[in-house]
């Protein structure tokens, strides 16, 4: 069959049926964001596949002698002095005409992914990246990145979300304000129509642990959130790894059928299908960052039969170029042989090159910015408090479907609390008592305060990931996100606390004053808030999940050392003593203990003269160095830590990003 013409058939074919289901769809219920997605999905689809190309200006790509190299190691001996620079990509020059499909293949570690992140404005700010980059035979400057979009390999996606719900928040935040919360939904149901997601649109995105939408529709959902802004241009790295061959068909089947509207599509691959790489009209191998070929897929195979490598009859030509441009180690002579032969074909390309890629040719005129949907718009498309809405309602959502974190939290509690309530409900009103009382009150501060951080540290580490997808894309400010996030969570996730502290005051038997019970319990929940802060800033700092699964445990036990139990306050080292400010499980333990030993007597002290003996709370708050705090003065400390922690959180997370190279200054090689 024609790939071509089966994908349109399939095409037009799903555009009816996604325009039904689409009429039949469930609009979730809830706040802004929400009715935002109601109004759009009342309303009749008169275009549901309303052309995104219509829009969208034609967009080609050139470069020139590009490279790109880092540094892997500095010599530390005299002999090694100076650095060793590995060469990743090697004098690379091509052009990309607009609406066409481009494959990069090439052996694992062949600069596929470092070509893609350098053409689209994605390569990190490591090593050194010089050449020219043209856009419409201009260089590229900020708006190349406003008519671009980039998919990356790992589907970074809300879990708990649907399909219709992860794209409606995309459409409301990356949208232009300017455009109607009804344009913005239609192009959500013209894109679910284009790529086919129509059958999975309510269903949840899902996760390892949480069956959701299959495989190739995640990859397909995460494809169509790049898609909202209607780029001109997709780069896409990797777009079937993880995909049976069924569903990397219907993946670039899609993709092919956005190269058909005008689209510039640039995708990495690893190894196709024949039915896959038929729907390539360009190819572009490397191996070992030099380029092997770049043309028409159509003619690779003569072209390599020209070489004097003749690909068999009925063989997959993406499997041949593999065998054919792929080192092999296995022992000296394999790797003599296909070196040899890796070599020729650099050689051969570079001799072909002037005439296969003349500068300029074919390549497309026209101003980007016509691209564009709201050229007035600076860095952001929607507005803050916009933002702030749609952040807010996802992330309830997200937290209240994702049951797991928090009933592990609830278990832990009802748990914990019977266990302390079952050790500690004798405790009585003797000398003893004081160190129970005061033991029990320590491990209620350690158990808030782990419950606080790692609510965070297990979740929010994940969602960096989707955050740092959004950034790239400039979909929200952090100072929209961060507090959207954290009073979102907030109700779902003290809960946990609120049953531990209440169950164990009153089955220990602290003081039977309601009064005294909504202090203790505000001190707790206040608690609660700043570990959270700490939580996330732990979170924030640490570049990986099982980092900060180390470091969130590592600063509790800290803030527990100088918590004011296991060692007296003011036998802390001065020079230490301002660490102790900052534990949010001090002012908690002060809180409590006041707010339980002040103007409490404690018997067996009748007949004894010790000083050890504390015949009151007030005294035994003087033995802990505390007396000199009201209940009040500990609540308001702890609201500075608080914010302190937030404040410290939302800054790193904010400046703590990924740097990319710059669009424009790539310098020239000399
Ligand atoms: N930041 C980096 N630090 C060190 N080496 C790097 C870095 N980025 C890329 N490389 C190296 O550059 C080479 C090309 O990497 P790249 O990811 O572009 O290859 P690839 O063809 O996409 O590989 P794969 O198919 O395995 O994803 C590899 O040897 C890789 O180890």
């Amino acid at each position: 069959m024609d790939p071509e013409n089966g994908i349109h058939a399939a095409h037009t074919a799903n555009g009816a049926h996604e325009a039904h289901a689409a009429l039949e769809m469930q609009a979730p219920h809830g706040d802004a964001a929400a009715h935002d997605l109601e109004k759009g999905h009342s309303r009749k689809l008169k275009d549901a596949t309303l052309s995104l190309s219509a829009q969208t200006v034609r967009v080609s790509l050139e470069w020139r002698q590009l490279n790109y190299s880092i540094v892997v190691k500095k010599g530390k001996g005299k002999a090694e002095e100076g650095k060793v620079t590995k060469r990743i990509l090697k004098n690379l020059s091509g052009t990309v005409r607009a609406g066409t499909f481009v494959a990069i293949m090439g052996p694992t570690g062949s600069g596929k992914t470092s070509l893609l992140n350098a053409l689209a404005g994605r390569l990190q700010r490591v090593g050194t990246l010089d050449g020219e980059i043209l856009v419409n035979g201009k260089p590229r400057e900020n708006t190349f990145k406003r008519i671009t979009a980039y998919v990356m390999q790992d589907d970074v996606l809300y879990s708990s979300l649907t399909v219709q719900e992860t794209l409606t928040t995309a459409a409301l935040l990356r949208l232009p304000s300017k455009m109607s919360p009804q344009k913005k939904m239609e192009r959500v149901d013209s894109i679910v129509s284009e790529l086919g997601l129509g059958k999975a649109r309510n269903t949840i995105i899902g996760n390892a642990f949480r069956r959701g939408v299959s495989g190739g529709e995640r990859k397909r959902a995460n494809i169509a959130v790049e898609m909202l802004s209607n780029p001109s241009m997709i780069f896409l790295d990797e777009p079937t790894s993880g995909l049976d061959s069924f569903q990397a068909l219907n993946v670039m089947s899609s993709l092919g059928a956005l190269a058909d509207k005008g689209r510039t599509i640039i995708s990495t691959i690893h190894q196709p299908r024949s039915s896959i790489y038929a729907l390539f009209e360009d190819l572009l191998l490397l191996s070992e960052g030099e380029m092997i070929y770049f043309g028409p897929a159509s003619q690779a195979v003569a072209y390599f039969d020209s070489k004097g490598l003749t690909c068999p009859q009925h063989f997959n030509p993406a499997d041949f170029f593999m065998d054919k441009i792929s080192l092999d180690s296995r022992d000296p002579e394999r790797e003599k042989e296909s070196t040899g032969r890796v070599k020729m074909l650099q050689a051969e390309w570079q001799k072909n090159l002037p005439e296969v890629t003349p500068a300029g040719a074919d390549v497309t005129k026209g101003d980007l910015s016509k691209g564009l949907e709201d050229s007035s718009l600076g860095k952001y498309a929607s507005s803050w408090i916009l933002q702030f809405r749609v952040l807010l309602w996802r992330a309830f959502i997200q937290t209240s479907r994702d049951r797991l974190p928090l009933m592990i939290a609830l278990v832990q509690s009802i748990v914990m609390s019977c266990i302390v309530g079952a050790l500690f409900s004798t405790v009585g009103n003797d000398q003893k008592a004081l160190q129970n009382r005061t033991g029990v009150i320590f491990f209620t501060t350690i158990f808030v305060a782990f419950n606080g951080v790692f609510q965070m540290i297990t979740t929010f580490p994940v969602e960096r990931a989707v955050i740092a997808r959004e950034r790239a894309a400039n979909a929200y400010r952090v100072s929209a996100f961060y507090p959207a996030k954290v009073i979102a969570e907030w109700p779902l996730r003290v809960i946990a606390t609120i049953i531990f502290v209440t169950v164990v005051y009153w089955i220990v038997g602290f003081q039977h004053d309601a009064g005294k019970f909504f202090r203790y319990l505000l001190i707790g929940i206040w608690e609660f808030t700043a570990m959270n802060g700490v939580g996330l800033l732990v979170s924030a700092i640490a570049p990986t999940p099982p980092v900060a699964l180390a470091l969130g445990p590592l600063v509790t036990v800290i803030c527990m050392l100088f918590g004011g139990f296991y060692i007296n306050l003011n036998s802390i080292p001065v020079a230490l003593r301002w660490i102790s400010n900052l534990s949010p499980i001090k002012w908690a333990f002060i809180g409590f203990s006041i707010n339980e030993l002040e103007g409490r007597s404690f018997s067996g002290c009748a007949n004894v003269t010790e000083s050890t003996c504390y015949s009151t709370g007030d005294k035994y708050l003087r033995y802990l160095s505390i007396e000199d705090y009201t209940v009040w003065e500990s609540i308001g400390y702890q609201t500075i830590v608080m914010i302190g922690a937030h404040f410290l959180a939302y800054i790193t997370l904010r400046y703590n990003r990924v740097r990319y190279q710059p669009l424009t200054a790539i310098k020239k090689k000399q």
